[in-house]
């Protein structure tokens, strides 16, 4: 199998805003004796991606204020970002972390799946289904430095990674909260947790919607470590120079052959999927259960 067949998906034709966001995106890359070698920072307007210290590592930076709610944008910046990273094979392994102070994610932009039309929430389900897939089936080194509050589709970015770190602040939690929106976490999403933390410890999770403080994130297995907020970044840094000393291809294989099986259980019912999700998100009790979610969010600032 070759390795770099892992995803087969047809971008280009899945998400329409894509062509425009490539065109506007800053150049990143030059040819140098036949090899394409970074030279600065690059990225998009949303997305910052930035070639780290050591070779073969970048850090790719969140910066969608004010929470850095997966918008329809954010998404699509997200995805063209990693493909472009994935293509470049001189990067191997990438940090994941947010511009927002105190917040990794706050999830999917509830703007975007409250108030809209049935074709919008089919464009942006399409969106979150691919950023899942590409980040869950990368064949490069995923790490997040989860630097914030990291609730829902936040949640479920960083579970895509091979590696969590997270600050050690007893004001940030974690976790797949979406009951508490009364809204329910799609299979996929609840097979990226029960593979991270286990069948039983996801059922009770799920239901109760529950955000973990740091200490019961790690204990539970949601992250892997948690270090002091000033060393995040440094600390998912380190651990991806620890994973670099895998050769690459078995490492790929490998990653592989444990999270195909759970992405194609996406990737065989993609439009069911999307159906599932528009007439899930259009009934009228839903909305207002979104919309009494979103007012409490304002009010809490007011
Ligand atoms: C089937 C579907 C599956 C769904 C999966 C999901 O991910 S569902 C998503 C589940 N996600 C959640 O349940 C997380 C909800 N968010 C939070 O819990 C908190 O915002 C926080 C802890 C992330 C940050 O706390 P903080 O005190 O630092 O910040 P703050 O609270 O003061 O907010 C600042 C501004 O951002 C706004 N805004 C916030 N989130 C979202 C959003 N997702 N989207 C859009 N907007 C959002 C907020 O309204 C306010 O706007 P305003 O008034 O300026 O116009």
């Amino acid at each position: 199998m070759a390795l770099t067949a892992v995803v087969r998906i047809p971008t280009r034709a899945l998400l329409r805003p894509w062509a425009r966001l490539r065109d506007s995106a800053l150049g990143w890359m030059e040819p140098v004796g036949g090899v394409e070698v970074s030279t600065q920072r690059f990225g998009s307007q949303r997305v910052l991606v930035e070639p780290a210290s050591a070779a073969g590592v970048a850090v790719m930076t969140f910066k969608n204020p004010p929470v850095n709610s997966l918008s329809l944008e954010l998404l699509t910046e997200l995805v063209i970002n990693l493909e472009k990273l994935e293509n470049d094979k001189t990067f191997r392994g990438v940090v994941l972390t947010s511009d927002c102070p105190g917040i990794f994610s706050a999830g999917l932009d509830l703007t975007e799946i409250c108030g809209r039309n049935p074709a919008h929430y089919a464009e942006y389900w399409k969106a979150v289904q691919e950023m899942w897939l590409r980040l869950y089936l990368s064949n490069l080194m995923l790490v997040a430095a989860i630097n914030g509050a990291c609730p829902a589709g936040g949640c479920l970015m960083s579970l895509t990674c091979d590696y969590r770190v997270m600050a050690d602040n007893p004001k940030y939690a974690i976790g797949l909260n979406e009951t508490l929106l009364g809204i329910v976490a799609p299979f996929w999403f609840k097979d990226t947790l029960v593979n991270t933390i286990g069948h039983r410890a996801s059922e009770r999770a799920l239901q109760l919607g529950l955000l973990f403080p740091p200490t019961e994130a790690l204990q539970v297995g949601m992250v892997d470590r948690l270090v002091p907020e000033d060393q995040v970044q440094s600390t998912a840094l380190s651990v991806l120079a620890q994973w670099m000393a895998i050769p690459d291809h078995a490492r790929q294989l490998t990653k592989n052959m444990m999270r195909k099986p759970t992405a194609d259980g996406l990737l065989k019912k993609r439009d069911e999927d999307i159906q599932n999700f528009v007439s899930f998100i259009s009934r009228d009790s839903i909305q207002k259960s979104l919309q009494m979610y979103l007012a409490k969010l304002r009010q809490k600032k007011g």
